[in-house]
């Protein structure tokens, strides 16, 4: 058997290939702090322009993650996966031949609607293709992606577009991506039986599902207090991940410890750092105890803490707020669980709507917790402006802060209420539930 008829090796390979372009989606999604400067000079953006560009990528990004999953468990993440690739590449390439505001608009938002069904779909592809047992492994190994796409979106993205400049970077990543997207279709196939391999052992064929049984499974979603429950766990995990590295991580160093920004940005390449293995190693300590709830609580508690650190002292030594950012980072990793356990409790041909819908609250807090933490901070303004951006007072950081800490504090309360509704009975966790938290 060779590479492409052994179904376990094939599903590296297929896997590999969304990964690629996954990795693409992380650098597409960060890289506007890299290029600001420069699509501020070559589209003469203002400020609030140059944030609409970014967040539009945000809001279709959660709009679509619910469609997303019907398509994935309706159509498979072949088609899915591949056209996503193809329009987030083809969304690079516009981008990057762009001769105004309103066309590099258009072509970011088309990378955002290519970008936002690649994650479900490689969830999706995970599903039909590796054992219930391996699952979490897979879903933190894809997580793990993202905090790679993290790095590369910093430094050597930087480097990269200094050397040769924006529009050649992005138009390669766009070259790059519809190669990927290529072996996306070649290789990612709805099962091992559909590529017309051998099943694997415990990975059984998911029987197709309707758009009538989807509809169904969508409305027993929205009535379920354990898929909410997720969804807030998800909601604060991952919403505060976005929120401390895309945008206030760095603000805060800069002005409560006055570095600069190049110095204040390795702190939040810490966290990144610690994206890149934490959702990796939890995932296989989960799937290794056959625990899910009890690693996630835990987890979770301890990034609520980790976070706690800086509204509790407000400027504790930088060697504490290194050590936190690359904890928080490093046990985000927990919070990825939820998607593990919310495809558990639902049928296998539904795995898809149920890990979009507890995805789109991810994204739902990345979206809206940078947001309140900024209108907290209006409220303590300096009235100084550093680097050109409006100061806030070291207080008002401490509220922010405190808001973000808060926030995953819920998340850990909605999954204690989770271990609770479990071990009473009144909620099967998990399709495996009696195996995974006796
Ligand atoms: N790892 C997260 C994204 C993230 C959060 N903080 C830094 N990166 C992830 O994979 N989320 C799912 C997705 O759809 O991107």
């Amino acid at each position: 058997m060779n590479v492409l008829s052994d179904p376990t090796k094939r599903r590296w390979l297929a896997w590999g290939a969304l990964a690629t372009v996954f990795l693409l989606v992380n650098l597409h999604r960060l890289s506007t702090a890299v290029l600001s400067e420069r699509l501020t000079t070559d589209f003469g953006t203002t400020a609030a322009q140059l944030g609409t560009l970014h967040a539009s990528f945000f809001l279709i990004y959660a709009a679509i993650q619910i469609p997303t999953g019907v398509l994935a468990d309706r159509v498979g993440p072949r088609y899915v996966g591949s056209i996503g690739g193809l329009a987030l590449s083809l969304g690079a390439v516009g981008f990057a031949m762009s001769d105004s505001y309103l066309t590099a608009f258009v072509s970011r938002a088309l990378i955002g609607l290519g970008s936002g069904v690649i994650f479900v779909s490689i969830l999706r592809f995970c599903a039909n293709w590796y054992r219930a047992e391996e699952f979490a492994t897979m879903t933190g190994l894809t997580g793990s992606i993202a905090g790679l796409g993290a790095i590369l979106a910093t430094t050597p993205l930087a480097v990269t577009v200094e050397q040769v400049g924006w529009r050649p970077t992005i138009f390669a990543l766009g070259l790059v991506g519809i190669v990927a997207a290529g072996a996306v279709f070649v290789l990612a196939r709805q099962s091992p039986a559909a590529a017309g391999l051998e099943p694997i052992a415990g990975v059984p064929e998911q029987p197709a599902v309707t758009f009538a049984e989807l509809g169904g499974h969508l409305r027993a979603l929205a009535r379920d207090i354990d898929q909410w429950l997720l969804s807030i766990v998800f909601f604060a995990g991952n919403g505060a991940m976005l929120t401390l590295v895309g945008m206030w991580g760095v603000p805060y160093i800069v002005v409560v410890y006055e570095l600069d920004v190049t110095t204040a940005s390795y702190f939040t390449l810490l966290a990144s750092v610690g994206v890149l293995f934490g959702p990796t190693a939890i995932g296989w300590l989960s799937d290794r105890l056959e625990r899910r709830l009890v690693p996630m609580t835990a987890g979770i508690g301890l990034f609520a803490v980790a976070l706690a650190t800086i509204p509790i002292f407000g400027r504790p030594p930088l060697a504490v707020v290194a050590v936190a950012y690359l904890a928080c980072g490093f046990l985000f990793g927990a919070a990825m669980l939820s998607l593990s356990i919310v495809k558990e409790r639902y049928p296998a041909g539904a795995s898809g709507v149920a890990m979009a819908t507890v995805n789109t609250a991810g994204f739902v807090g990345g979206t809206v917790l940078p947001m309140v933490m900024g209108m907290a901070l209006d409220a303590y303004q300096t009235g100084e402006t550093v680097g050109g951006t409006v100061a806030y007072t070291q207080f008002g950081y401490r509220i922010a802060f405190g808001i973000l800490a808060g926030t995953v504090a819920i998340g850990f309360l909605s999954s204690c209420w989770l271990l609770v509704r479990d071990r009473n009975g009144s909620a099967a966790v998990s399709a495996r539930s009696s195996e995974v938290d006796p």
